[in-house]
Formats: structure tokens, sequence, C-alpha cells
């Protein structure tokens, strides 16, 4: 099981590792958070295929030692891979008081939100929900036990939560393209995973908060964004806070990435293998006239790929970027209800 991943925010643990300063609102090293983030999901998809068949919990802990090849921000990763078995979404899981768990409250809508429903109210209760990077996906939760950790406040006060619609769109489309219908009957271990996948994404969509308080306090644009945010201009914001070079780099480097992590890594594997089949500035595949665009069919280039790096890349252009943005515009579009406020440390 994942533990759930914090910023270093609070002071005790910032002024022992001296980590955390003004500087934590940079662009820059929020991105470096993000880029570490990507890891953990594009590693953990690639896991989906991995296995011929889905593993119980007690197999996915034996598994454990293959974290040691990789760093510890990948352990995370390792959680994600939902159906380890491609042929079983297990649809019964996300679906309404299915037949298959009357046993429990007929309050809880799916079984997947009975199961974030119980281990929520756990993790709230020793406050994990009070860390400014920990969104639930259950209302309603207790208080915690443990008394609060006073948090820098780099955040104006608010109450945005995108979980719902982020969980929405993993089971209508995010599942889908990774798994095919099928039922294996593995009911807790898949969303015992699709609770740790969305609980990453979820972080790193909310992480736009960080990222739309930073562009907020740059001078060259917080004017701008004031104007905007005065007219209510939610389309003009998203392209003020739009920067499409961050976003071409990101997923040029996400297919590189979801091209290594998926490789069979056996005898005589050379790196060059990738570079003599790939475009190395777009790292898509070469055509057979050497130019770039081929279709990513790794088998056939016997690149022997576990996953292909299109559909990584697709998740994000078309699911976690557009919400992380989503975030940062319905941030900033709450920013002048706190004009007095500054990020302290
Ligand atoms: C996160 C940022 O804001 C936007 C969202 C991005 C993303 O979700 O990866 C990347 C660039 C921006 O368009 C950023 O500027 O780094």
């Amino acid at each position: 099981m994942s533990n759930f991943h914090t910023l270093p925010l609070s002071p005790t643990a910032a002024s022992a590792s001296g980590t955390l300063d003004k500087s934590f609102l940079n662009l820059d090293r929020i991105r470096e958070e993000l880029v570490q983030m990507e890891d953990s999901i594009v590693f953990g998809f690639v896991f989906d295929f991995l296995h011929a068949t889905k593993t119980a919990l007690i197999e996915r802990a034996a598994f454990g030692w293959f974290l040691l090849l990789f760093p510890i921000h990948i352990e995370l990763a390792l959680t994600l891979s939902h159906c380890n078995n491609p042929e079983a979404q297990n649809n019964c899981t996300y679906t309404p008081n299915h037949e298959n768990f009357e046993f429990y409250s007929p309050t809880q809508s799916s079984f997947l939100d009975y199961f974030f429903a119980e281990m929520e109210a756990v993790h709230a209760k020793v406050r994990r929900y009070t860390a400014p990077d920990q969104y639930p996906f259950t209302t309603n939760l207790p208080k915690p036990v443990l008394p609060p950790l006073i948090y820098p406040q780099l955040l104006y006060p608010n109450n945005i939560n995108l979980n719902a619609r982020l969980k929405d769109i993993y089971i209508e489309k995010v599942i889908p393209s990774l798994c095919k219908f099928g039922d294996d009957r593995n009911y807790g271990s898949s969303a015992t995973k699709d609770i740790d996948a969305l609980q990453v994404l979820s972080r790193r969509i909310h992480f736009g908060k960080f990222v739309a308080e930073a562009k907020f306090q740059d001078p060259k644009t917080q004017a701008e964004y004031i104007r905007l945010i005065k007219l209510k201009d939610r389309a003009g914001i998203n392209a003020l806070l739009t920067n499409l070079a961050v976003e071409e780099r990101l997923l040029k480097r996400l297919r590189l990435k979801a091209l290594i992590f998926g490789q069979e890594i056996g005898d005589g594997y050379t790196g060059s293998d990738i570079s003599a089949a790939m475009d190395e500035t777009t790292w898509q595949h070469k055509k057979d006239d050497g130019s770039s665009g081929g279709e990513s069919d790794l088998k056939k280039r016997k690149l022997g790929g576990k996953i292909d790096p299109n559909l990584v890349v697709s998740i994000y252009e078309q699911f976690v970027i557009p919400l992380t943005k989503e975030v940062e515009v319905e941030y900033l579009m709450g920013r002048l209800e706190f004009p007095d406020f500054k990020p302290s440390v």
C-alpha cells in the first residue's frame, strides 16, 4: 500500500531540512515536483500490462524487491497498476449498488466509493487532509485525532476539489484505455490500485493551486490576472497561464519515459535499440523512410515495449493537463476574495 506522500511543508520538517522558504512558490521548484509525479504515473500505467494475470495483494507485496532498482518515489508508481490483468476492468466496482457488493451499507454508491470512504476516514483522523497537497474523494470525513500541524500559508483559504471530476474521467476514459472489458473478481486488488492511482493523479492536478499562486505573484503578470479575474474571464485566465513550451517538453519527456519504462531489459539489450527506431527530436517511431511520426508499434520494431507511449501521452494531454489548468483557473478566479493575502512560510 502506498504511504501518502506530502511535501515537506510542516515547519518542523522544513526547518530540519532547511528546504522550505519563500522560494517554494518558485515555478521551477514546483515544476520539479510535477516531474517527480509524472515518473510515478507513467511507471504505474506501464505496470498495468506487465502481469499476465491479476496479482493478489500478497503477490504485489512480494513484488516489493523490484523497488530497490528505482528511486523511492517510483514506489508510489507500482501501486498505480490498476488492472494488472488487461482483460479485466472489473466495472462492477464502479457501478452504484451493484449486486456483487450487497454486504455493505446501501448508502455507499459503489464498491470503490465504499473503499474510499472507509480508507479516507482513517486517513482524515491522522490529519492527512490538513496538508495543502492532499485532497479527499469522500465528503463528511471525521475530524483529526492528532493535534493540527501549523502549515505555512502558501495558498489562500479555498475548498477547490476536482476529485469527483477526476474520478469520473478515470473510470470512463482512462481505465477503458488501459484495460479491456472483463471481470477477474480481484475487486479489492483493483480498487486498491484505483485508489492509489487516483490519489497520485489528484495530488498532481491540485498542484495547480501552487502553480497559480506562483504565477499570480509574478509582478510581470499580476495586473493582467487581476484584470481578467475582475472580468470573470476564465478563457482569458486559461490563456494567460498556459505555457505551451512547458507542455510540449512534458509530453515529449513522457513519451520517452513510457518507451524506457516499458522496455524488457533482456540480455544483450542496448539502449541504442530505442534511438535506432525513434526520431530523437519527437520520440515518435521513424517511418521506413526515416521520417518521424510512424505509428507507435513497439512490438513491430522488436522493442518489446509494454505500453503504447501515445496512450500515456494522450492521457496527460486529454485529461491530466486540462484538469491541472482548470484547478489553476478556479484558484485564480477566487484569488481577489483575499486581496490582502500574501503567501507566508
Ligand atoms: C503547470 C503549469 O501550468 C500549465 C499546465 C501544465 C501542466 O499541467 O503540465 C504545464 C504548463 C502550463 O500550461 C506550468 O506552467 O508549469
